[in-house]
């Protein structure tokens, strides 16, 4: 049996090991939340520091802080405490292992981004840095699909990876969007879930525009609609996000953060088994 560590049990870290831990794999988790006792799925084995949890793994899942200090001190101390053999996966959202390698061996670590929660979403960027080995990005690969992941690998370091700048465009024009008074967050949101995300759930947006163009596809769309569209000047959001925090909370702060999280999952997990049957 395969054994993993979690370094970080928050949002990320604690969605990743009850994936670990329904996949029959030996979970340590470690952090210094005093709660963590409370609040790790059942079956998971709490560690006091990092190396104790690291000790025996064979994968780490390191899900700190988006720190870059943080993760040079940490992959540091990982790449020391963890057995030789162990990949050392990090799920940040923008920074690539490069940037927190160096003067160290990376050749085992590498970005394993889930988009949240990794428990339902089956997406994970896996992004080799400069010094990861060939064998460290087959290995990862092989990892995730075992745990019924879609790991998708990117060959070139971008601030960000694929996922988290696509969803930074849509992110920013939605945040101007709101703070323009043009739609509240709930209205946003069902633009964007009764259109774009139904969509993007079952053709990506080449294909989906490929589709919009109707017989002559995307050469035709391109031609026939792209220059509009190509005009359009979005905006910038404010760089204070106060009021949009408000309206966020406004909109969703009635309902508990585990009832949301259930309704996700519930829905999410729907889509996936239509999406499997079809
Ligand atoms: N939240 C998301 O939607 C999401 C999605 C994908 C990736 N990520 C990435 O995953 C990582 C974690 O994000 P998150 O949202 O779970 O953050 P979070 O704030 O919920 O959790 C971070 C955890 O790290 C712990 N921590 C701090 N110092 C530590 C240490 N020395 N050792 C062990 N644990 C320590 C904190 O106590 C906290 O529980 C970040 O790199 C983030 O970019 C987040
Ligand atoms: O949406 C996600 O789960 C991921 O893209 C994260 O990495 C990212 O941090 C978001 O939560 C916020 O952009």
């Amino acid at each position: 049996m395969k054994t993993v560590a979690v370094v970080g049990a928050g949002v990320i870290g604690l969605s990743w090991a009850r994936l670990f831990v329904e996949h029959g794999l030996t979970v340590r988790i470690t952090d210094p939340r005093a709660d963590l006792a409370e609040v790790v799925p059942d079956g998971v084995q709490i560690a006091s520091t990092v190396a104790e949890a690291v000790r025996d793994a064979d994968f780490v899942q390191e899900n700190g802080p988006e720190n870059l200090e943080f993760k040079k001190t940490l992959f540091a101390e990982l790449v020391r405490e963890a057995p030789q053999h162990a990949l050392l996966l990090s799920s940040s959202s923008a920074i690539p292992s490069t940037a927190f390698t160096e003067g160290i061996d990376g050749s085992r670590v590498l970005i394993g981004h889930p988009f949240n929660p990794p428990h339902v979403i089956p997406l994970v960027e896996v992004v080799p840095g400069q010094q990861t080995s060939e064998e460290s990005v087959t290995r990862a690969v092989e990892f995730y699909r075992s745990l019924g992941r879609t790991p998708v690998v990117e060959r070139k370091e971008i601030p960000g990876f694929v996922g988290n700048r696509l969803q930074a465009a849509l992110s920013r024009e939605a945040a101007y969007l709101v703070e323009q008074g043009v739609v509240t967050p709930a209205d946003l949101d069902a633009v964007v879930t009764n259109s774009l995300g139904l969509r993007w759930a079952t053709v990506g947006p080449f294909l989906g525009a490929h589709l919009g163009g109707g017989p002559g596809g995307y050469r035709h769309l391109a031609t026939h609609i792209g220059k509009s569209m190509r005009g359009l000047e979005l905006g910038t959001p404010s760089q204070d996000p106060e009021r949009l925090i408000e309206a966020v909370e406004d909109a969703y702060g009635s309902s508990t953060y585990s009832a949301l999280a259930e309704t996700r999952d519930r829905k999410q997990l729907a889509v996936l088994t239509a999406l499997e049957e079809n």
